[in-house]
């Protein structure tokens, strides 16, 4: 099809949705995501599928995949597909906009971004531009398609945002304080998203969601990190890790939790800004400790600064340093939300409580590591060390534990014919 052709197709469309009242035009639940291939993208497109929605995404073009998260969701497209994917970037207005008036969705959500802390300090112009520019441009897209009054929009405002707080807990009403490139461009981003709702009407809300974590967290975050090296600990396959502020505080969810409460706050009658937050707050110390406890290891604490370690009680094994390098040059020191608005306004309350989620992280690290012993690169003397170190693991972790022992079973059932000696010849 030539571009003349599939241009004016797309205003032929535009121009009839046009002609449906908004209530019309969104009972055909059509969602955009932005930074679909990443944790909260993921679950956020299983929880739409689930509603009954039609999930559209917008991919970075890279040589490598980058799309490990959302691969389950893929059908092929003679099978008529719910979840359909678009090359496109939030540096690149001209595809944001064709992306836009091609989908003709109901629901944006902004979740794409440069979102590692850290890297914002390096990459601090790439970082404004996509985290607080590439909000402009999705914003002044769905301007330059007509439907302001069509759509509506969910930004990924974020806990950075309070950075040197000050107040605690934080709420919709605590001043900003940004420590970072990052939490400065999602300044920019949270403000330019109110002015657009209020200079043009259009239905948009700021979810500001304190961390929220799971199995699907990129590893370069401090709970994913941690998760998978005590599980890489526990078989054997790493002695140490290294931290770097380990007596920051966070306020740690579940993102699955979160996404729910994304979705809610764009089916209010009228648009609003919202904290999501578990109202407890963490060090990355007790992370540490919860992490390894699910492991059955005790960490015990010595010295101070750069030269504080943890040390396993049994074995006076240095599992823990302090390494500077991931410092970063100004810090959030502690983060603490109240998320009494969507509670009271959403019905949002997290469920998933802090121990539950650092078993479910580290159990799952432990899952693909054992999943990946079968691939073919692994090799028969691994495989034979990694079985005993495994074996002690699983006994210790799901001792006493009803639903952990099914899956001890299932592990079990996975890893054992790979580690008897047939097994290792036809498999391996
Ligand atoms: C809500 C907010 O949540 C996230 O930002 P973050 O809080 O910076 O997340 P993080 O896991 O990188 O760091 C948490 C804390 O842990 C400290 N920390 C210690 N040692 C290491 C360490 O080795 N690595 C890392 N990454 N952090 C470490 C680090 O200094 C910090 O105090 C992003 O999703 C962001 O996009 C977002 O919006």
């Amino acid at each position: 099809m030539s571009t003349s052709v599939s241009s004016n197709i797309v205003s032929t469309n535009i121009l009839k949705v046009l002609s449906l009242s908004p209530e019309e035009y969104r009972k055909r639940k059509v969602a955009l995501i932005s930074g679909i291939t990443g944790q909260d993208g993921s679950y956020l497109t299983e929880f739409l599928l689930e509603k009954g929605y039609t999930v559209h995404g917008i991919i970075r073009r890279s040589s490598s995949f980058n799309t490990g998260r959302i691969e389950h969701l893929y059908r092929d497209s003679h099978e008529g597909p719910k979840m359909i994917l678009h090359y496109g970037d939030l540096t690149d207005s001209t595809n944001l906009v064709h992306i836009i008036s091609k989908v003709l969705p109901t629901e944006i959500y902004n979740l794409g971004a440069q979102s590692h802390v850290k890297v914002s300090f390096d990459m601090a112009e790439y970082t404004g531009n996509v985290d607080a520019l590439g909000t402009l441009r999705l914003l002044d897209a769905i301007r330059t398609c007509g439907l302001t009054r069509h759509v509506r929009f969910y930004q990924a405002s974020t806990s950075e945002l309070y950075g040197k707080v000050v107040e605690t807990p934080q709420s919709e009403t605590t001043p900003f304080y940004p420590r970072s490139p990052y939490g400065v461009a999602k300044l920019y981003a949270y403000w330019i998203v109110i002015n657009y709702r209020e200079a043009y009407n259009m239905f948009a809300c700021n979810g500001i969601l304190f961390n929220h974590e799971s199995p699907r967290r990129g590893r370069t975050f401090v709970t994913r990190k941690i998760s998978r090296a005590v599980a890489e600990i526990s078989l054997g396959k790493q002695e140490c890790l290294w931290l770097g502020n380990i007596d920051a505080k966070r306020d740690w969810g579940h993102a699955k939790d979160y996404i729910e409460g994304m979705w809610l706050m764009l089916q209010q009658d009228s648009p609003d800004d919202f904290v999501l937050a578990t109202g407890e707050t963490h060090t990355v110390k007790e992370y540490v400790d919860k992490a390894f406890s699910v492991i059955g290891r005790t960490i015990i604490w010595e010295g101070e600064g750069e030269e504080l370690v943890g040390r396993e009680k049994d074995t006076g094994i240095i599992r823990v340093r302090v390494d500077p390098k991931y410092f970063r040059p100004t810090e959030v020191e502690l983060l603490l939300g109240n998320p009494a608005k969507a509670n009271k306004l959403l019905g949002w309350k997290r469920k998933v409580d802090f121990d539950s989620l650092v078993k479910e992280m580290v159990l799952a690290d432990i899952e693909a590591i054992v999943l990946s012993v079968r691939e073919p690169s692994s090799n028969e003397l691994i495989l034979d060390d990694l079985h005993v170190k495994l074996s002690t693991t699983l006994s210790m972790v799901f001792s006493g534990n009803e639903e952990m022992f099914e899956k001890q079973k299932v592990f079990k059932e996975i890893i054992t014919p790979n580690f008897t000696d047939a097994g290792v010849e036809s498999r391996v």
